[in-house]
Parts: C-alpha cells; sequence; structure tokens
C-alpha cells in the first residue's frame, strides 16, 4: 500500500540525519519563543474557511504544476484571502521541500501547515523551525501511543496539529490522543479514489468540541455547499486551486458554494 512506502521513505529520511542533530533541531524549537500565526483561529472564524494547498506532484496525478512559481502561488492565495496554507514537503512522491514551506513562512501572514508523512519528533521540530503554525498527523500512519507523543509535541513547540482520520476507528483514535482539529481525509489511500461523500458520512463522528476539516477531491460550489451544510469548518483544497490560473477567482468561486 502506498501509505506504508511513505512512511518508510519518511522514517529513512529521518534516520539519515545523525540522532545529536535532531536532538539539537528538537532544543532549538523547544526554545522558540515568539509563536506563528494561529492555524486553529484561522480556521475557527465563522462561516466555512479555505486551506488552499501548494502541491506540485502527488503519486495519484503526477506532475500538477510543471510551472511551480511557489513563492507567487502562496502570495496568490494570500491575496485571494484564503485562511490558511498548506504546504507538500515530502520529497519523493509530492516533489515537496521543507524550504519551499520556510520561504513562504516568511512571505504570507496567513498561518502554515507542515503537509508531509510524520512519524519522528525531529519532523515537528523542523517545522516549527521553519516558520509553520501547524503539522500534519495521519492516524493511519502512527500507533496509538506515537500519535498521542506527537501531538504532546506539537503543542509543547505551540503548533496546532490536523489530525487526518479516514474511518470512525481512527477519529475515536485521534479524540483519545488529544486532537483538537480532525480531518476527513475522502482520498481512499488504498486505491486513491475520491468520495467526498465520506465526509459527510463522518462528520457526526467528529465531536463539538473539535474543529472539522474535509480534505481532498473539493472542486465544485455545490460540494462546498454540501459539506458547509454537513458541519464542516475547513476545506482543504490543492490540485482545483492549483490548476487554476486565477487563484482569486477559483477561491471566490469555492466560497460561493458556501452560501449557494
Ligand atoms: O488535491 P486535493 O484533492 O484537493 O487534496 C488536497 C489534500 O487533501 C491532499 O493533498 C492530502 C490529504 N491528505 C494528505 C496527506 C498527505 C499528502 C497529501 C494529502
Amino acid at each position: 500500500m502506498i501509505l506504508t512506502q511513505l512512511v518508510a521513505g519518511s522514517q529513512r529520511r529521518v534516520q539519515a540525519v545523525p540522532l545529536a542533530e535532531r536532538m539539537a533541531l528538537e532544543q532549538r524549537a523547544r526554545q522558540m519563543t515568539a509563536p506563528a500565526p494561529s492555524f486553529k483561529r484561522a480556521l475557527a472564524q465563522p462561516g466555512l474557511t479555505i486551506i488552499g494547498e501548494v502541491k506540485r506532484a502527488s503519486p495519484s496525478k503526477g506532475l500538477i504544476a510543471p510551472d511551480f512559481d511557489y513563492l507567487q502561488i502562496a502570495q496568490d492565495y494570500q491575496n485571494a484571502k484564503i485562511d490558511a496554507i498548506s504546504v507538500l514537503t515530502e520529497p519523493d512522491y509530492f516533489q515537496g521541500r521543507l524550504a519551499y514551506l520556510e520561504a513562504i513562512a516568511a512571505t504570507v501572514t496567513v498561518p502554515t501547515l507542515r503537509k508531509d508523512f510524520i512519524v519522528d519528533a525531529s519532523q515537528v521540530a523542523a517545522a516549527r523551525v521553519a516558520g509553520a503554525s501547524a503539522v500534519l498527523l495521519i492516524v493511519a500512519a502512527l500507533d496509538p501511543d506515537q500519535l498521542k507523543r506527537l501531538l504532546d509535541l506539537t503543542h509543547a513547540l505551540q503548533l496546532d496539529a490536523l489530525v487526518e482520520a479516514h474511518t470512525a476507528a481512527d477519529i475515536k483514535q485521534a479524540v483519545a490522543a488529544g486532537a483538537d482539529i480532525i480531518g476527513i481525509n475522502n482520498r481512499n489511500l488504498q486505491d486513491f479514489s475520491v468520495d467526498i461523500a465520506t465526509s459527510q458520512q463522518l462528520r457526526q463522528q467528529i465531536p463539538a468540541t473539535c474543529l472539522a476539516v474535509a480534505e481532498s477531491g473539493i472542486q465544485t460550489p455545490s460540494q462546498v455547499h454540501q459539506l458547509a451544510t454537513a458541519g464542516f469548518d475547513a476545506i482543504l483544497v490543492g490540485e482545483t486551486l492549483m490548476r487554476a490560473p486565477d487563484k482569486a477567482a477559483a477561491v471566490a468561486q469555492l466560497r460561493a458554494g458556501v452560501v449557494a
């Protein structure tokens, strides 16, 4: 399964860095006092909020943006009044880089999310040092202990975590670990098929104390309308916005779905 490969790649990259260096990075992150802009507060604003994603390629779609001016894209998202920006940092399948996130966080004022397959404390620390406001933690990629430890570290470093679930059992595990922002990924990790109904079906499993985010495959105003009606606080949109030549028009079109 693809997730297994992605997690293995992440583990390899982590192990390639000497332990002393990883510990030093965590130390550095712990010493940072100035908080990054709040991801959670940005998502909690009234109405359905939008996270735009900066993604060059993906395992299911291949190369999405051959002409990948990531700083311009992030700036366009911000000008389009997007609420937060997700930046892929996984290098092998998504052609991401931590350096993209670092440059984007230094350029925009909206909060940023590190989108990667996080399996180790040093990856959370690196996100903090790079200026991110939040990290993605995928329930299916972690055992319950790991999830709890990484989530605790995330909060200790003054970061938020978007905890990604695919099933009702994942949501239970996320809540048990202390998650306060839960994302439901509409993309099936075994076969890459996307079904927006996944979000709608699982929405009620997320407790009212958590923010709920619908992720993947969101293209049309009518889908946005369905997700807003289902009670989501935010949506995460990648490909649709990456392929749109006019980001402001594309964001406005999605927003039109909220009230439609
Ligand atoms: O491009 P889309 O279909 O709008 O999807 C965005 C985002 O949800 C997707 O990139 C994603 C969701 N969960 C992930 C985990 C890792 C990497 C990527 C993802």
